[in-house]
């Protein structure tokens, strides 16, 4: 199947249904006072099917990555592979220990963003993300829908290894020189991630019996996503989703979760708590890296829950490919040429969850059927 070579920028949407909860006139409202509310706005209610509390918690093998990252344990480097390919082929998450990132940048990295969080809303509102970018500081996402807004704030930067200090650079342009040192700290942390990041790419091609570099290549030179998460108490917790049921477009997850507890993973038809452990870190496969499996790996279906008397923060690291580069399985993943996603970018699925659908449990099969849909109006023309 040949690479979609048409413009998603200039296309609408095939069906009313897929355009999902974006709002033609975006504002900032009222709802950023949402943890001073005692009774939840409407705006922020989900369906009480989506809001049903677990109260399991997931027994998940850690993967323990000594071995490995140290290249000396030929064993190791099989069990974790092993680990992994089960619960890759199952749900598309695991986590990590002894992953070589140091705890206490990972420390720095929630304090830092934890004093951002906590000044004044004005000063936040300078930190702003504008219209159309997805960079910056952002309120329950109010500025880009209307309904099922989740009871969060985030602050978002990109990050790519060959833009020396531009976390740093952003860090100071958006929040001021006070935030220089929070920079240095974020700069750092990405540093690390898209070591670690690479390093699993590796595990996972291992994993699926491809050369160990194919993915690292693939990614190498990608720009990735950095997510600072703030969820604040909620008078009624049981109305609300810090962040709604969803699959991570992207293509590998690494996420930091505080001590507070609220992520969530659906696993057998079940959802799962994930107790937050302070030395593990949590990975989460997208439906990028689904894609280039043919499938054969799952894309995480997750969610975030809040609560009544604290504030949660998590870190999220989204690694994902250059924006051009074609996302199609490796030819020993998709025997006969059988294939279940058709090919397409990086900024294709990106933008799909920027303009026309707001990234949940389906992106990636409402994405692939619209893309079918694109080429059989291409070829009707
Ligand atoms: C490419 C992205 C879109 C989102 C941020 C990154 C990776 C995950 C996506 C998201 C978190 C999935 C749930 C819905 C979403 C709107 C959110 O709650 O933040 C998604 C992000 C987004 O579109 O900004
Ligand atoms: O905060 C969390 O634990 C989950 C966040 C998340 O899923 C995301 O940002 O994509
Ligand atoms: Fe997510």
């Amino acid at each position: 199947m040949g690479s979609t070579a048409v413009s998603l920028l200039t296309f609408s949407p095939v069906k009313a249904d897929d355009l999902k909860d974006y709002d033609e006139t975006p504002k900032i409202s009222d709802s950023f006072l949402f943890h001073k509310q005692s009774h939840v706005p409407d705006s922020f209610k989900w369906p009480a099917q989506d809001v049903i509390l677990s109260h399991r918690e997931l027994e998940e093998p850690l993967v323990d990555l000594k071995g490995f990252l140290l290249g000396d344990d030929q064993e190791e480097t099989h069990h974790a592979a092993d680990t992994v390919r089960a619960a890759c082929s199952s749900h598309g998450f695991f986590q990590v220990i002894n992953h070589g990132v140091d705890l206490s940048l990972i420390h720095d990295a929630h304090e830092s963003i934890g004093s951002f969080f906590k000044m004044t809303l004005g000063n936040k509102l300078r930190a702003g993300k504008k219209l159309n970018s997805p960079w910056g500081h952002s309120i329950a996402h109010n500025d880009r829908f209307s309904s099922k807004l989740p009871w969060k704030e985030t602050f978002t930067f990109g990050y790519r290894e060959s833009s020396p200090d531009s976390v740093v650079g952003f860090f100071k342009s958006t929040l001021g020189t006070d935030f220089e040192p929070a920079g240095k700290v974020y700069q750092k942390y990405c540093e690390e991630m898209k070591k670690l990041a690479l390093s699993i790419t590796e595990l996972l091609a291992i994993s699926l019996g491809l050369d160990r570099s194919y993915y690292r290549d693939f990614f190498e030179d990608g720009c990735s996503i950095m997510r600072c998460n703030s969820y604040p108490p909620c008078q009624e917790p049981s109305l609300v989703l810090g962040t709604g049921p969803h699959c991570d477009p992207t293509a590998l997850t690494i996420l930091h979760q505080d001590q507070v507890g609220g992520l969530e993973v659906f696993v057998d038809d079940k959802w799962y708590k994930v107790r937050p452990r302070a030395h593990a870190i949590v990975i989460n496969l997208g439906d990028t890296f689904a894609a280039l499996t043919n499938g054969i790996y799952k894309s995480c279906l997750h969610r975030a829950v809040v609560n009544r008397h604290k504030e949660r923060r998590s870190l999220t690291f989204f690694l994902c490919p250059r924006e051009d580069k074609v996302v199609a399985p490796a030819p020993e993943l998709a025997p006969g040429g059988t294939r279940k996603y058709p090919d397409f970018t990086w900024s294709d699925l990106l933008h799909f969850t920027q303009k026309h659908y707001r990234a949940d449990q389906s992106t990636l099969p409402k994405f692939a059927e619209w893309l079918l849909s694109l080429q059989d109006r291409t070829l009707d023309c």
